[in-house]
């Protein structure tokens, strides 16, 4: 969900144009034109990077005096779920799961009591989403998630079918790396060029202060990985809009068919080009924070392997099969119930919780903000 400032901005900006035509346009919300937003305020929230509670909630639109002009129509069937029970014992378990869904969703799940803990907002997962852990847990997560991946790993709609998620991008990277190697085939291995925005003009000791190896180990978000590694067969996730009308977006998942020494050659598996092939050079990006007093530039190929992303990232994909991979638990509003929530069928559904302390066994944290809703 987007900052509430991305809104205003939006709304000004449409004012000062069609003011400029009829000056009573300035007075109205987005001068007047109806706008139609979608969201839902049980997914993540804006990320609003070192905030808490409070700033993420005030950074949502609800906060935003364009909030009490909205109408809200409320949508009330989960039509991801439906689409795929056909016998009435199917349908009775679908309906169960939705309504399951629909409680970790509006936190009123029954919450556990975890000693040591002081939070209460955990909840017992159902037995049959369980995995067990066994003696290594990635492999275990791994195999649950993706059965014959041997024999399977260059199937499109094998591959687009599933995904682990999980919160951190520590985690999804080792995942990325875990499943890579479990494939035959040659690594080819990527790496970007990094520099200082404008460092011509930088002193010699603001250079001296962030050298190339301090810019090559600046990751996450939307940037790709310094070190790229990929393999023939691998899936992938597009990181920038490239070619929005043709959905080559942000996002857009695509499986390598080739891999070149300044090109990469990809198959798109979801988004409306599905089964084009298309060809990806080294783009660059532009990479602000407020974290560093300076402006990052990476060139490096737009994509990311998607074995596994992070529940952030999953928000919006619809999958058959999804391992939700809980090292440790999530950390904020919403995550829970969107990774849950990513099946199309509760089969699809498995759940790896590390409970190294032997604290809180089946038992996960679902953070629910009631204010914002
Ligand atoms: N009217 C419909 N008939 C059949 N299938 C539908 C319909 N609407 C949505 N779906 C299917 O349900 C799934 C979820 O739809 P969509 O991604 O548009 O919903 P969403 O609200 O954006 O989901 P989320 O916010 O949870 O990611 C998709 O697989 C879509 O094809």
């Amino acid at each position: 969900m987007s900052n509430r400032i991305c809104f205003e901005a939006l709304d000004r900006t449409i004012r000062d144009i069609l003011g400029d035509v009829c000056g009573s346009k300035r007075e109205r919300n987005f001068g007047g034109v109806t706008v139609v937003l979608g969201g839902d305020f049980r997914q993540t929230l804006p990320v609003v990077p070192g905030s808490g509670k409070h700033e993420t909630i005030s950074a949502s639109i609800t906060n935003s005096y364009l909030w009490n002009s909205c109408i809200i129509l409320k949508l009330t069937s989960n039509m991801r779920l439906s689409r795929f029970a056909d016998t009435d014992e199917e349908k009775e378990r679908t309906a169960n799961f939705a309504n399951w869904l629909l409680s970790v969703r509006n936190g009123a799940e029954h919450s556990v009591q975890i000693s040591n803990s002081q939070e209460f907002e955990w909840i017992r997962i159902p037995e049959s989403f369980l995995i067990d852990p066994g003696v290594d847990e990635t492999k275990s997560t791994i195999d649950a998630t993706y059965p014959d991946l041997k024999s399977m790993y260059m199937d499109a709609s094998y591959l687009r079918q599933r995904a682990i998620v999980t919160p951190k991008n520590d985690a999804v990277n080792s995942l990325n790396e875990s499943v890579l190697d479990l494939i035959p085939g040659n690594k080819h291995v990527y790496l970007s060029a990094d520099s200082v925005d404008g460092s011509d003009n930088m002193s010699d000791d603001l250079r001296g202060i962030y050298p190339t190896e301090f810019l090559n180990n600046i990751g996450g978000g939307s940037l790709p990985c310094h070190r790229l590694i990929l393999k023939v067969g691998a899936p992938v996730m597009i990181l920038q809009n490239i070619d929005q009308p043709n959905g080559i977006c942000n996002g857009t998942r695509a499986v390598v068919t080739a891999l070149g020494r300044r090109i990469i050659q990809v198959k798109l598996i979801t988004g409306i080009s599905t089964n084009k092939h298309i060809c990806i050079p080294r783009i660059l990006f532009i990479h602000k924070t407020t974290a560093f007093p300076f402006v990052m530039r990476r060139r490096q190929f737009p994509v990311r392997l998607c074995y596994a992303m992070t529940i952030n990232k999953s928000q919006g994909q619809s999958l058959d099969m999804v391992g939700l991979y809980l090292l440790e638990p999530i950390f904020s509003h919403g995550q829970l119930y969107v990774a849950l929530s990513r099946t199309t069928s509760p089969n699809g559904l498995k759940i790896l919780i590390v409970d190294q302390d032997d604290l809180y066994k089946g038992c996960t944290k679902n953070i629910v903000y009631r204010e914002i809703f």
